[in-house]
């Protein structure tokens, strides 16, 4: 069975996710013990991505294969063999010249090639093939361009010769470009494109799922995802241990969202927010009501003075006070005295009150969300977390958050987003929910949880004080910074998908509080 790795199908999909290493010892393990040589898993994989690409793509008859001389051009081989027996017409393009196939092509490759070979078809290169066809005669209406260059055995940049192929696949307009296993150029391990990658429009992946597939860059270039397990029996994917799986509701324990027929106010969660200084009010109003309509008891908004009209306008049911700059302390401990939960810091400014504010929270051992302006002061304070951090705050940084709090360049959390959660999981002790396309959440080393919910629609100001009032009434509820965390993740993803369905452009961070809502009552059962 194929199914589209997608936030609507996360209960088909496998629960761990591998690194390229981990990929080829199921792979290993799976030959081992069905298969006796790794080219009948390489039939097996080429069979089911030319059916795949069969049933995607009906009227098209026409396919170019672009080569690598490893596994993955094995893949591509099998498929030209299978696309020929069925009368497709057919060009297999290596990416560099192959004058000893057997030397050059890896072992299961070179079997896939002698297949191929009784067919008796020309297998060109790159620079052969280019010259022979200037670009503007290539055929490229009705083709479909098959990328099975690098997969999961890509080390290091791609090399100068392989990037002029991607390039050119990259510029050309065919119909479709179909990835196998991976858009080759991608790590299989971070997401991340090293130095160029190929921008598919459909990506079939075996086995198991790579990392770099859902988080970093992958979305820039996978197109649609999709995933077949081959018939891999489960006993193989025992043998093979992750520590990364993909978040879905069977990870959440959403039955402390849900509301009890004869509960009060003070059952669903008293909640603090405390941010939207001046200058940055709009990161309270959205924070507070997204807290809201994520269904929080009772809401005490401590804001900046111009925070509170539009506030009480918007929802005249928080509670709202003016952050003081003197007495900040004894305002903010008085005001926790009952809360369940309290988030910090979207908006908050950097200012002494606010620094002030930061270490009185803290001080209360309270389940805590810490975002933005507080993040940052943590960062540039590292004494306050030393004296008062503790183990139930969620800490939410995009990628140049983390990296300030890492003190290291914000490229290095890019290049590895799951090393800088691990990271961040080591020097603070606490749950950590690293924002970006394909969000980690983790709360313990050697346990990462990847969120695919949302999409491009987020890029935008303001989605970031939404999630974190989301996470706030979610985690006035749970009291389980690691549960809220998932549970807020995925609320906010989804509901951004939802927000998006007349297109991902001009959808506001305002626009996802129905969707909120609405996921909740669906999904706090
Ligand atoms: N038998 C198996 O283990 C199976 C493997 N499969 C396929 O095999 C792939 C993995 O195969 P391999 O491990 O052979 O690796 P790949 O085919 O992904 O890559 C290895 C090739 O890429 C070249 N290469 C590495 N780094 C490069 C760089 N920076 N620039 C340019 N070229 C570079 C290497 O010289 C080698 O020729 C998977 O992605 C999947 O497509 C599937 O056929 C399923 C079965
Ligand atoms: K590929």
């Amino acid at each position: 069975m194929i199914s589209e790795v997608c936030s609507d199908n996360l209960s088909q999909l496998p629960t761990y996710l591998y690194s390229a290493e981990q990929t080829r010892a199921l792979d290993h393990a799976l030959i081992t013990k069905l298969y006796d040589r790794g080219y009948d898993l390489m039939e097996k994989a080429g069979s089911a991505a030319f059916k795949f690409i069969q049933q995607q793509y009906p009227q098209h008859r026409s396919f170019k294969i672009f080569c690598g001389k490893g596994n993955n051009g094995g893949d591509g081989l099998v498929i030209a063999r299978l696309a020929l027996e069925s009368g497709y017409d057919v060009e297999v393009i290596f990416a560099t010249e192959l004058t000893s196939p057997e030397k050059e092509l890896s072992e299961t490759c070179y079997l896939a090639f002698q297949a191929l070979n009784k067919l008796k078809i020309k297998v060109q290169s790159f620079d052969s093939w280019k010259t022979l066809q200037p670009s503007a005669q290539i055929q490229t209406n009705k083709t479909v361009l098959i990328d099975a260059l690098l997969g999961t055995g890509l080390s290091g940049t791609v090399k100068p010769s392989y990037k002029a192929v991607i390039d050119f696949i990259n510029a050309a307009e065919f119909s479709a470009v179909y990835s196998i296993d991976v858009p080759s150029g991608l790590s299989s391990d971070s997401g991340m494109e090293l130095g160029c990658a190929v921008h598919a429009d459909i990506t079939l992946t075996f086995i198991g799922i790579n990392k770099g597939l859902v988080t970093g860059n992958s979305r820039n270039f996978t197109g649609r995802l999709f995933f077949s397990g081959l018939g891999t029996p489960e006993d193989i994917y025992d043998q093979v241990k992750s520590s990364t799986k993909l978040l879905s509701l069977e990870e959440i324990n959403t039955e402390s969202y849900k509301r009890k027929p004869a509960g009060h106010k003070g059952d669903s969660g008293r909640a603090v927010f405390i941010g939207g200084v001046d200058g940055l009010n709009g990161a309270a109003v959205l924070a507070s009501e997204a807290c809201l309509r994520s269904g929080v008891g009772l809401l005490t908004a401590i804001v900046g003075e111009r925070a509170i009209l539009p506030i009480l306008t918007r929802s005249p049911e928080i509670m709202v006070q003016p952050l003081l700059s003197d007495n900040t302390v004894s305002q903010i401990t008085t005001s926790l005295q009952n809360a369940h939960a309290v988030c910090i810091g979207p908006g908050l400014g950097k200012s002494s009150a606010a620094k002030e504010a930061v270490i009185a929270v803290l001080k209360q051992k309270l389940p805590t969300i810490i975002d933005a302006d507080a993040l940052n002061l943590l960062s540039e304070n590292p004494e306050i977390w030393k004296q008062h951090g503790h183990s139930q705050c969620i800490l939410t940084p995009h990628p140049k958050e983390a990296a300030r709090l890492l003190n290291i360049p914000p490229e290095s959390v890019n290049q590895n987003r799951f090393l800088a959660i691990e990271q961040l999981v080591d020097k603070f002790a606490c749950t950590v929910l690293l924002k970006g396309s394909g969000t980690l959440i983790s709360s313990k080393r050697n346990n990462i949880l990847v969120c695919i919910c949302g999409n491009e629609s987020l890029s935008v100001g303001g989605a970031g004080d939404t999630l974190s009032g989301i996470l706030l009434a979610a985690l006035a509820k749970s009291r389980n910074a690691l549960n809220a965390a998932n549970y807020g993740a995925f609320v906010h993803g989804y509901a951004a998908e939802l927000a998006s369905q007349d297109g991902v452009i001009g959808v506001l961070p305002s626009d996802l509080m129905p969707f909120i809502r609405l996921i909740i009552n669906k999904t706090a059962i």
